[in-house]
This record gives structure tokens, sequence and C-alpha cells, in this order.
């Protein structure tokens, strides 16, 4: 039932594409209809793995994103929420990071990137972290960070085959978010103040918009994320306590 709908989704053509790609990244970045059979293919071994005690039936995971405004708090409280509740957490942030760790070339164009506080090309962000879903094999998977604008969001959906089943949005005032950044002291090459400008225009421009999209579908739990990152946690696990998961 389910990999009947993840084909359907991925044989279904772009629509909403062509508008969102400009307001996100070129057009040129999107996948080549030619590479849709191997990216269904793919997803089907993926959700095959997860065949269940269900007598062999696939299984789709509980994916929750986890939005909010650089240094709003999204990895303090993922890796709580890993951790109480059992979740797989996937940082795309930290998922780019290690791609440009490896010394690729496709880390290289990722650096020049970050560096400037833009958004990495949709295909390159989605395949990693399909990769990284399709190795953790997790029932329940929190992916902090993304998706970053329109254009991640409906190539997510597209080649991954599936909705978020919630979406959590840490709202932070931006004062508090440049301070907790600039204190952060991890030696991100984008923890200085130019980028953190940049970055902060991006979320507002580019990532809101996903927030008021999975809002409109019912899907947004808006956390106050200010406080310390235990009082945040209480509104956090209170969430997740009433969750059926
Ligand atoms: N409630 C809090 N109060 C004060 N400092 C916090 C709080 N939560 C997290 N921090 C600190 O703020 C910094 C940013 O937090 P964190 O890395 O979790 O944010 P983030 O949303 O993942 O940021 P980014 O988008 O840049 O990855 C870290 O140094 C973290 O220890
Ligand atoms: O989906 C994503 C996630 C991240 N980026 C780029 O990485 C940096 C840092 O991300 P953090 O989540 O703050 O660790 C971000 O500013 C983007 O440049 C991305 O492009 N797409
Ligand atoms: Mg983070």
């Amino acid at each position: 039932m389910w990999r009947r709908r993840v084909g359907a989704l991925l044989l279904r053509s772009p629509r909403t594409s062509s508008s969102a790609s400009s307001a996100c990244q070129s057009r040129r970045h999107h996948l080549l209809p030619s590479e849709e059979p191997l990216a269904l293919n793919r997803l089907a071994r993926l959700f095959t793995s997860q065949a269940g005690s269900d007598g062999g039936d696939t299984q789709k995971p509980f994916i929750a994103f986890v939005l909010g405004g650089p240094g709003s708090g999204k990895g303090t409280q993922c890796t709580k929420i890993a951790s109480d509740f059992g979740f797989a957490h996937l940082s795309a942030g930290d998922i780019l990071r290690h791609e440009i760790a490896s010394g690729s070339e496709k880390g290289e164009l990722i650096l020049e990137i970050i560096k400037e506080g833009r958004i990495v090309p949709s295909e390159i962000t989605v395949e990693l972290i399909r990769k990284a879903m399709e190795m953790n094999n997790a029932k329940r998977v929190l992916i902090d960070g993304f998706p970053r604008c329109e254009e991640n969001r409906i190539a997510f959906e597209r080649i991954v085959g599936t909705e978020p089943d919630i979406v959590i949005f840490f709202d932070c005032p931006e004062d508090e978010m440049v301070k907790r950044l600039l204190g952060r002291n991890q030696g991100r090459v984008d923890d200085n103040i130019e980028t953190i400008k940049k970055r902060l225009k991006v979320f507002e421009s580019l990532n809101i918009p996903v927030v008021d999209y999975y809002s409109s579908r019912g899907k947004v739990h808006k956390i106050n994320a200010t406080g310390t990152a235990d009082e945040i946690f209480e509104a956090v696990r209170r969430l997740f306590s009433s969750l059926r998961l």
C-alpha cells in the first residue's frame, strides 16, 4: 500500500517545482526525468527494508521536520528528543558538513554556499538525506534544519515520496539567536556576524514560507524557544508525549 503511493508520487510530474524553483535555486539543479526510475528503485529498497511484524507490508517511518531560525536551538532540542523518544536525528547541516569533510568536489561547492549563508541545491541535500535515512533505517526520524525553502520541500516530497507527519517550529527572537550563534564557539565557518545576517534574511524570506505551507496543512507545532534549553524541552516533551508514535 505504502509503496504504491510512493511510486505514484515519484512518477507524478513535478507540477509546482517550476514556480518554486526560482524562489530558491535555479532549475538546472532539478533531477533529470531520466533519473527518476533510479530514485524509485532506491526508495522501494528503503521502505522494503523497513518491513515490520505486520506480515511484511512496508512501513513508512514517522518523520518530523524540525525548523526554526539559525541558533533557535534545533540541534540542542533534537539531541534531547532523540535520546528520550527514540528518534534518529538527521541534521541536514551536519550531513552537508560531513560531505565537505569528505573532500569531495560536491563538498567544495557546499562549503562555498554555506560560507555565504545560501541554500545548497535541493537535489544534493535531498539525496544526502535520503541516503542517511536508508542507512539509519529508523522508524522515527527527526530531520533537523530541512526543508530550507519551498523548492527543498517539493524535491523531498517528490524524491522521498512522502510528507512529514509533523513539523516542529522553534520560535525565537532574532537578537537571542544572534547571541547564541556568536557564543557557540564550535568553529563553524558561518558563525560570524556577516554570514549570520545573511542566514537570518534567508530564513525569513525562504524558510518561513515552508512553515506557512505546513501550517495551512495543520502540521505545525510552534514552540516558544526562549528560556533555558531544559525549559524549552518541557514543552517539547509534552508535545512528543501526546503523539501516537
Ligand atoms: N535555550 C537556550 N538558551 C541558551 N543557549 C542555547 C539554548 N539552546 C541552545 N543554546 C545554545 O545556542 C547555540 C545554538 O544552538 P543550536 O546549535 O542547538 O541551534 P540550531 O538551531 O541548531 O542552530 P543552526 O541552525 O545554526 O544549526 C549553541 O551553542 C547551544 O548550546
Ligand atoms: O537543508 C539545508 C540545511 C543546511 N543548509 C546550509 O547549511 C548551513 C548550516 O545549516 P544548519 O542547519 O544551520 O546547521 C545553512 O546556513 C545553509 O547554508 C542548506 O543549504 N540546506
Ligand atoms: Mg543546528
